[in-house]
């Protein structure tokens, strides 16, 4: 009802007036002046970019070309902020000194890989971004129109019902490329938005982004080898060869300017190809001699050169008013509104993911099954307490890696996406951190459950309301606590990685829950006691024995066959696993205690991850310099 009332309101006509809903932004000329990068990787430093300059300016489409290796994407993550560390040189918004900070907000950069969310459809994907980036002060319709607009724009309508990862390659940098124009950024910084794209999809993606331009933005794409039917597209041109600035001006100026240099481009070849090969030094060394006759991008005398797209009637001041520093660029939505869009987003896309809960759903029973075979009716046979002991140590084991293995292998991915979606300001990380634990605990508890179903009553566990409780508190709190272990390793490692150090990494935990032991009273020295109390496992442990074990429960039971039960009096044998001194309050309070402990760990090395401070940056130059000490040059 309501997208038909929007396809009757939206214009026929597509063009630059269809972004009219959308938050208005002020112009921004991008300038930077001898800008120089030096990467150091311990033993030697790099200089990639030497002293270069140029501007990219509002309403424009800029090209940054050059061959393999000259610098294009290194000057594009340095002009988006996303490398800082080891740049030198001024970078101006509108003249000014670029303040990063407010830089940072004011622009996005689509990188080359389309990460985009998975199992939500186009139209999902575009109005879950609009509640982010819009915030409450544009009402339901206005986003509406807004998201319709760009649907339209970017001719994403056909797809719109299309699950993102079935999108075509095309359709999905088209779709990056909406979701960062929703709350109409001034500078959009994309790498090789072409790469993976035939000709037409290319083509297609560099006309709307010449509109995109065209809406009074800063449009920058680093390219690979235009077509020369693309390359003419480009209202600027920007060649990096050597990490310096062979070329600046317009498209139609390359073969003018390189006639000059006494290099003429064939009749019917590519000026992209041409110039890219001249500058990579396939018709010997002519680099300096485009440097020097551009000045190192400092020369605009190719600026305005051949311009047949007049684009004065773009009325750049109706649609951005205002300066830099009047507009608030504080998140749209405030953290509760961030919580619960990414809360639904969560929920959404682990409903979705069908086969993977049946699959779930399918393992923790056959676990549950296999387990409750195993310790079949052992719970009240006082000849098998000690295998009833193993039931729960098998049980809170089953917890940890049930919990901990999904988090391993899926983490590391979702932490690339929310590296690019945090980057791009659509949200906080707290509240994206809540969301991410909120989401999880209803299919723990539900798993958890589900493996307790079958294993508690195989293995004739007693059934009094309050052991029952506390066994199933017990395990769901191992789980959550290990679903956050999981976090907070994944969080810092690639997934080969976090799923080699995760089962490792709990070895000792489960170690330590039994360390000791058997011998009674008798306690262990100082230093293992303090080492089991860190382990999540002993306290988990101790908490199942005592839901089945700890007072008041009668003498369990010795089967006839059997001449002597030596555990048959659970007092004793609870005393002899060291566990009379078991405060159950204490139990509970450690186990909530090292949630939370987890829990902060995860999303501070999250916020590291994101966003280093000076300590984690000290750390990775160190690790880097020990790294290039112990490699060895076969
Ligand atoms: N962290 C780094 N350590 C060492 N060298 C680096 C580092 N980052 C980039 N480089 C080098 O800097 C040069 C420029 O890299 P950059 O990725 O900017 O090139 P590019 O022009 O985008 O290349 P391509 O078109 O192949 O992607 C390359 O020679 C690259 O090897």
């Amino acid at each position: 009802m309501e997208s038909t009332e929007v396809q009757k309101n939206s214009p026929p006509a597509l063009g630059r007036a269809h972004l009219s809903h959308l938050p208005q932004r002020p112009p921004i000329n991008l300038g930077f002046q001898d800008l120089s990068y030096t990467v150091s990787n311990g033993k030697v430093s790099k200089l990639i970019l030497r002293g270069i300059n140029g501007e990219f300016r509002s309403g424009q489409l800029t090209a940054i070309l050059g061959p393999s290796g000259a610098g294009k994407s290194t000057l594009l993550n340095i002009l988006a902020g996303y490398r800082v560390n080891g740049a030198s040189g001024l970078i101006t918004t509108n003249g000014e000194t670029r303040d990063l900070k407010l830089f940072r907000k004011l622009s996005r950069y689509i990188m080359q890989d389309d990460l985009l969310q998975p199992l939500i459809t186009v139209q999902e994907a575009m109005t879950i971004a609009a509640d982010l980036k819009l915030g409450n002060d544009i009402n339901k319709e206005t986003k509406t129109i807004i998201v319709e607009e760009i649907i339209h724009l970017l001719r994403l309508s056909k797809a719109r019902n299309t699950s993102t990862e079935r999108l075509s390659g095309g359709e999905r940098k088209r779709l990056s490329i909406a979701l960062e124009l929703l709350n109409n950024p001034p500078v959009i910084f994309l790498d090789e938005p072409t790469t993976g794209l035939d000709d037409v999809a290319s083509s297609t993606c560099v006309s709307l982004l010449k509109r995109v331009a065209r809406g009074g933005r800063t449009v920058i794409c680093s390219l690979h080898t235009p077509s020369a039917r693309i390359f003419s597209v480009f209202d600027h041109v920007y060649v990096v060869a050597d990490g310096k600035c062979a070329y600046q001006g317009t498209s139609g100026g390359v073969i003018p300017f390189l006639k000059e240099l006494h290099l003429p481009c064939p009749k019917t070849y590519n000026p992209a190809d041409f110039i890219i090969e001249v500058s990579s030094g396939e018709y010997g060394s002519h680099t300096d001699k485009m440097v020097t006759a551009i000045d190192n991008g400092r020369s605009q005398r190719w600026r305005n050169y051949a311009i047949e797209d007049v684009y004065e009637d773009v009325d750049l001041e109706e649609l951005n008013t205002g300066v830099i520093e009047r507009h608030n660029y504080t998140y749209e939505s405030t953290p509760c509104q961030q919580f619960s869009v990414l809360l639904r987003r969560m929920f959404l896309q682990t409903f979705r993911n069908r086969g993977y809960l049946w699959l779930r759903v399918g393992l923790h029973a056959f676990l549950g099954v296999t387990v409750g075979a195993l310790f079949s009716q052992m719970g009240y046979d006082a000849s098998k307490a000690l295998f009833n002991f193993g039931f729960c140590y098998a049980s809170i084991i089953a917890m940890l890696y049930t919990a901990m293995m999904p988090v391993l292998l899926a983490f590391p991915s979702e932490v690339l996406l929310v590296k690019r979606e945090y980057f791009n300001r659509w949200y906080g990380l707290k509240p994206y951190y809540g969301a991410l634990v909120v989401s999880r605990i209803p299919a723990t508890i539900f798993f958890c459950l589900i493996y307790l179903a079958f294993a508690y009553p195989m293995t004739s566990q007693p059934m009094e309301l309050s052991r029952v409780s506390m066994f199933v508190a017990t395990c769901i709190l191992v789980a959550l606590i290990s679903e956050s272990m999981g976090t907070l390793i994944s969080s810092m490692l690639s997934v080969v990685n976090s799923m080699f150090v995760g089962p490792v990494a709990a070895v000792p935990m489960m170690l330590l829950a039994v360390y000791g032991i058997g011998s009674g009273d008798e306690a262990p020295p100082l230093i293992w006691r303090l080492a089991r109390s860190c382990s999540f496992m002993r306290y988990g442990l101790e908490g199942l024995i005592m839901a089945v074990y700890g007072p008041p429960r009668e003498d369990l039971i010795c089967p006839e066959e059997v001449d002597y039960c030596e555990y048959k009096n659970v007092k004793y044998f609870v005393r002899l696993m060291g566990m009379a001194d078991v405060s159950i309050p204490v139990v509970f309070s450690m186990l909530v205690f090292m949630l939370l402990a987890m829990n902060f760990g995860a999303y501070y090395l999250l916020r590291q991850r994101l966003s280093p401070n000076y300590a984690f940056r000290a750390i990775k130059v160190i690790g880097r310099f020990v790294k290039s000490k112990i490699s060895f040059t076969v």
